[in-house]
């Protein structure tokens, strides 16, 4: 890449609060322009910007789509500090020739970790038990006051067995389940190394105790849970999702949670997020909600957001992008 000053290339970054490893990395050899304004740039700011770049620096935030990347006629490379994509058109950019990179791997374990928090709390009621304490509800102990559900012995379903749903299972495994079953558009090798069986998505809806939700968000996921699959669920499942939130339909789930069609759900992710406060999923007792965290540890967002620089860097100087979305 060019080392001259008046000839570096320009990149824009989207978000004020990105790790600053990442953007020492890109002032290294790139001119940096980025939004300093609270939370997600406008649509009409990233519209300007984008016209003016080769490099962009995104979040799941920002939706890149055919209608932005009309403006961005100097666009070379995107990198998004995130795994999913879904947020960005892929055609689109394939069309343009503007390369893609997200950030798989390096965020599989604290991902998958939080997975297992989720469950476990959902499992055990943890966040209610803890509200009871709070609100004067500890009375004497009873036999049966906050009784929850064990992994032992249960039948955990898998939505999708790639690098996260494979990492839960592992982590899983200890907690000794009789049986361990996923679902994914094709059967896995590396499914042999947690024993888990490959079923049809309606087998892992009617057997599994614990069904978390891994896979991405894409046409055929989008709702997939909804009034009818929940119908196919046992009474006392537990749906966990730290995928994407709208795989899963928010009014369906309500309802399903409500009449006891299903036992109770953990969410980190939500359709919409933020989720609005007074949402009514938000009055169940059997629902937990987390703000979006499954990646949140300090290590692994820096590790994030200097794999979408260094894809970026790549891009930028014609060398293959160290994790490209294709
Ligand atoms: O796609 C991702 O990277 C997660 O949802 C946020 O870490």
């Amino acid at each position: 890449m060019a080392s001259n000053a008046g000839k570096r290339p320009k990149v824009f970054v989207t978000r004020k609060d990105v790790p600053q490893n990442a953007i020492d990395l890109l002032k290294s050899s790139c001119e940096i322009t980025q939004y300093d304004g609270v939370g997600a740039v406008p649509r009409a700011v990233l519209k300007e910007r984008v016209a003016e770049v080769d490099g962009l620096f995104c979040l799941l935030t920002d939706k890149i789509d055919g209608d932005l990347l009309d403006v961005a006629k100097k666009l070379k490379v995107i990198g998004t500090m995130s795994v999913g994509y879904d947020h960005i058109d892929v055609k689109e950019c394939q069309k343009r020739g503007v390369l893609l990179g997200n950030t798989p791997d390096v965020l599989t374990e604290a991902t998958a970790e939080l997975t297992v928090a989720l469950l476990l709390c959902t499992a055990r009621r943890l966040t209610e038990a803890a509200d009871e304490v709070r609100n004067g509800g500890w009375g004497t102990w009873n036999p049966l006051w906050m009784c929850g559900k064990s992994l032992q012995g249960s039948t955990i379903g898998i939505l999708g067995l790639g690098r996260i749903g494979l990492s839960v299972a592992k982590k899983l495994l200890p907690f000794e389940p009789a049986k361990l079953i996923y679902y994914n558009r094709s059967e896995q090798d590396a499914a042999a190394t947690v024993n888990a069986e490959y079923v049809s998505m309606d087998k892992l809806l009617s057997e599994s105790d614990f069904l978390i939700i891994t896979c991405a968000l894409t046409t055929e996921t989008r709702q997939l849970f909804n009034k009818k699959t929940f119908a196919q669920m046992k009474n006392d499942a537990i749906l966990i999702n730290t995928s994407r939130g709208p795989i899963v339909c928010m009014d369906d789930l309500f309802e399903a949670l409500s009449t006891g069609q299903i036992g109770a759900a953990g969410l980190d992710v939500t359709d919409p997020e933020p989720l609005p406060t007074d949402h009514r999923l938000l009055t169940l007792k059997n629902c937990v909600v987390l703000p979006h965290i499954g990646s949140a540890t300090v290590a692994t967002r820096m590790r994030m957001a200097s794999l979408a620089a260094e894809n970026i860097l790549a891009g930028l100087s014609g060398q293959p992008l160290p994790a490209s979305i294709y």
